[in-house]
């Protein structure tokens, strides 16, 4: 899809690196450092609202990302602000900026660093950008935790300590309240834990030509738009697709019927319910097809969505998997779906675990997996030949052949609340009855449920149910406005 419909795509170091050199060979020397700083420095001025007389501090480390903050500084100073830098590696700090901010007027701070920067107005986090490596070194561990004290932390390219390519974070890091970003965003920018390090996000635009596909990619509403099924005026309800739904137990009824509800707002022409919950599923949902056979003779789906909610029963899960069209596996069905009959399918998978499920099939922790969201959600992905959706804060997608990464984060922690995972397997396996591919209708669908559950909750605590009542909003957002 590229860069048509505006997807805000991150690339990795490497890439980043190799555009720069290319670009920076056709430059007069210092350039593309002039043009990031002045990004730099605009963006610092629209935080402070007034620049002159503000108290802005510099946090700078030894390499080009010091560079950067050292002469967005010296703009700063030009206008008035009282500009002070704490060198971190005083004898490498980058020459010609250091250079540049005492010529207009800054000074180097040599004691009581960690109190002035608690009294500042902004303080620029030049410690490390895509060059850093690890967490933060001890030396810039308390300056960073004084910066939590400050007005305003502006990160430059990204939050020290935090991994540009994977969003990981291993010990201290710079919390932003606004990262600065060049070129390109970067990995960790868009994926959790690294994410919420960055604050919001502003990219400057340098002029690197960046080639290839992205590592990281993220849908905005016109890509959603554009990847939405619409009837047409041919449009019959088999036309649209035929969700099919193996969820539910007599101990949980309820995930039956969440996943009903997301699989009705989905874009299917209808939803055929297989499992013991068909009482519950048509007292709540009159239009489901229900069926109290297994999945092998309820009739033909074009998707099938399996697991919310069901038990121990693997012979509706082994049912399912052998038909051969897209199914969607959550919840119990993870547990239930051998890996070597997954692989083999020759139609596609979505696996959609939260951190939990997605760490038992991996034999690691939660933690470990909510530490390294990227590399688990790829991981799966490879091992199991099949799309993974792992879901969080930053929801993933990863795609059986692997290729960029989706992340959504249109969600808001509202959604932490019991079945509204159901609600999502429902979506999602809808939009893969109605055309969507595995990859497209796993983003997509995190999209929508994300956007639903911001729309239903609206700042107050909500239940699953209203997620699926407002997948439609969500829907018509996405329509008028992409
Ligand atoms: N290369 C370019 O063309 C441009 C680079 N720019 C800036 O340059 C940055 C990259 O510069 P560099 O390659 O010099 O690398 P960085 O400045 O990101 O970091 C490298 C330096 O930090 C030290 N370091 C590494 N890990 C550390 C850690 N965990 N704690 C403390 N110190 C650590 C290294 O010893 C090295 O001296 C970008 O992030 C961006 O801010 C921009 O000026 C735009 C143009
Ligand atoms: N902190 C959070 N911020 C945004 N979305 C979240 C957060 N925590 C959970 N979610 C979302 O809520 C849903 C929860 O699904 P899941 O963990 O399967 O719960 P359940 O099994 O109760 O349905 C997922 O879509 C997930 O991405
Ligand atoms: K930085």
């Amino acid at each position: 899809m590229g860069n048509t419909h505006g997807m805000r795509n991150a690339y990795g170091v490497e890439t980043v690196r190799a555009a720069e050199r290319e670009l920076m060979a056709r430059l007069p020397q210092g350039a593309l450092m002039q043009r990031a700083a002045a990004g730099l420095a605009a963006a610092c001025a629209d935080l402070l609202g007034r620049v002159y007389g503000a108290r802005v501090v510099l946090l700078v480390g030894s390499g080009d990302n010091g560079g950067d903050a050292l002469y967005a500084g010296a703009r700063l100073a030009r206008r008035g602000a009282g500009v002070s830098a704490v060198l971190l590696a005083p004898g490498r700090a980058h020459p010609g900026g250091l250079a540049a901010l005492l010529a207009a007027g800054g000074v180097v701070l040599q004691e009581d660093a960690e109190d002035t920067v608690r009294r500042a107005d902004l303080v620029v986090d030049g410690i490390v950008g895509i060059g850093g490596r690890g967490g933060l070194r001890d030396g810039a561990v308390p300056l960073a935790e004084a910066a939590r004290e400050a007005r305003a932390v502006v990160a430059v390219d990204l939050p020290s300590g935090v991994d540009a390519d994977t969003g990981e974070v291993r010990g201290a890091a710079v919390r932003a309240d606004l990262t600065v970003t060049f070129g390109t965003h970067k990995p960790g920018l868009l994926v959790d834990p690294g994410r919420e390090y960055a604050g919001s996000v502003r990219l400057v635009d340098i002029g690197l030509a960046l080639p290839g596909e992205p590592e990281v990619e993220a849908l905005q509403h016109a890509d959603v738009a554009a990847l939405l099924p619409v009837p047409g005026a041919e449009s019959d309800k088999y036309r649209r697709g035929v969700v099919g739904v193996a969820a539910g137990s007599d101990r949980y009824p309820g995930a039956a019927v969440l996943a009903v509800a997301g699989a009705l707002r989905g874009g299917a022409g209808a939803v055929r319910y297989v499992g013991p919950a068909g009482g519950a599923v048509l007292a709540r949902f009159p239009e489901t097809l229900v069926s109290d056979r297994g999945p092998a003779k309820a009739g033909r789906v074009q998707a099938w969505v399996v697991g919310p909610g069901a038990g121990d029963d693997a012979q509706v899960v082994e049912e399912v998997l052998a038909a051969e069209v897209p199914v969607l596996i959550d919840a119990d069905g993870l547990r239930l779906a051998p890996r070597d009959v997954v692989r083999e399918r020759s139609a596609p998978t979505l696996l959609t675990p939260h951190a939990g499920e997605a760490a038992r099939l991996l034999g690691t922790g939660r933690e470990e997996v909510e530490a390294a969201r990227l590399s688990a959600v790829r991981e799966l992905a490879g091992l199991y030949g099949a799309t993974v959706l792992l879901k969080g804060s930053t929801t993933l997608v990863a795609g059986a052949g692997g290729g960029a990464v989706r992340v959504n984060a249109t969600g808001t922690p509202w959604l932490a609340t019991a079945g509204s995972g159901d609600v999502l397997s429902g979506l999602a396996g809808s939009l893969m009855a109605a055309g969507l591919e595995a990859l497209d209708a796993g983003s997509v669908g995190a999209y929508l449920h994300g956007l639903a559950g911001r729309f239903a909750a609206d700042g107050a605590p909500v239940g699953a149910h209203d997620v699926a009542e407002a997948i439609r909003y969500a829907w018509r957002d996405v329509v008028r406005t992409g």
